[in-house]
């Protein structure tokens, strides 16, 4: 299993935020993460890149338990990109999403042509070679995204974990985010990933768990998950699921 997550509970400011969740994430799938605010999806995923730590379970990334493994091996399997993006620095939009290569690089180690490649590769997928020497901190908010993503890539993890990714992007590059993650799915990459937009839910991901009170109150794919009463009860909107060809929609009619 990619991502394991057995029995974690996690305390913050002497409060308990998440409860008791499994949850298992496999290579080639999408997992979407899923919950109103403050449900407990982004401390969740903290858990993964040792950000929190759970005050009981286990995590595990790619059999490594987290909580015994050094952050650096960590990061050769699992990318994140967090909703921080602050840059401070004044560095190229190539010299950030070369960042992703330092897990891979020794001490005293300098970039290969290989690693070149690789962040080139990077920055074509998330849209960005034409902005590669931009400062990244002349960028908006929503080209920031896909450079934390180009980053993520450059790292070549077996686990790639977003917040909020399409967060900031207009429609368009959205659905870009959202379709680049299927296509890396499909090359074997375990993707987990925390979204508002339940329709993008149902569209683009593969298995959903459902948070509510820091609870997994629903898993499974999203034909069996979100049905009209948990719509209602979780989200507190009225919806229901729509076959469209050979596809699933969600089709929202407002608030509860
Ligand atoms: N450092 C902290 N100290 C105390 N409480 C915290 C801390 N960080 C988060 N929380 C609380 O933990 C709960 C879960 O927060 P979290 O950010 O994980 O929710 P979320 O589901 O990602 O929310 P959103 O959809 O609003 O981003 C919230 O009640 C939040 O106020």
């Amino acid at each position: 299993m990619s991502v394991q997550l057995s029995a974690v509970d996690v305390a913050l400011g002497g409060r308990t935020v998440v409860s008791e969740v499994d949850l298992a994430v496999r290579s080639g799938e999408v997992f979407g993460l899923v919950g109103p605010n403050g449900s407990g999806k982004t401390t969740l995923l903290r858990t993964l890149y040792r950000a929190v730590s759970p005050s009981a379970g286990c995590v595990e990334i790619a059999g490594l338990p987290v909580a015994d493994t050094a952050r650096r091996r960590i990061a050769r399997v699992l990318a994140a990109t967090t909703q921080e993006s602050e840059h401070r620095a004044a560095l190229t939009v190539r010299e950030v999403v070369a960042q992703g290569r330092n897990p891979h690089l020794g001490l005293l180690d300098r970039m290969q042509d290989f690693d070149r490649r690789i962040i080139d590769d990077a920055l074509r997928s998330a849209g960005l070679a034409d902005t590669a020497e931009r400062d990244v901190r002349t960028l908006s908010g929503g080209e920031r995204q896909r450079v934390a993503i180009a980053r993520a890539l450059a790292q070549q993890p077996r686990v790639l974990v977003l917040d909020e990714p399409t967060n900031h992007l207009d429609l368009r590059h959205q659905y870009g985010v959202l379709a680049l993650l299927r296509e890396l799915a499909r090359d074997g990459l375990a993707v987990l990933l925390t979204l508002h937009d339940l329709r993008q839910a149902v569209e683009y991901c593969d298995r959903v768990a459902v948070l509510e009170a820091g609870r997994v109150v629903a898993a499974g794919t999203p034909a069996e998950v979100f049905d009209a009463s948990l719509l209602a009860n979780v989200f507190g909107v009225r919806g229901r699921l729509r076959r469209r060809g050979d596809r699933l929609a969600l089709d929202l009619d407002g608030a509860v």
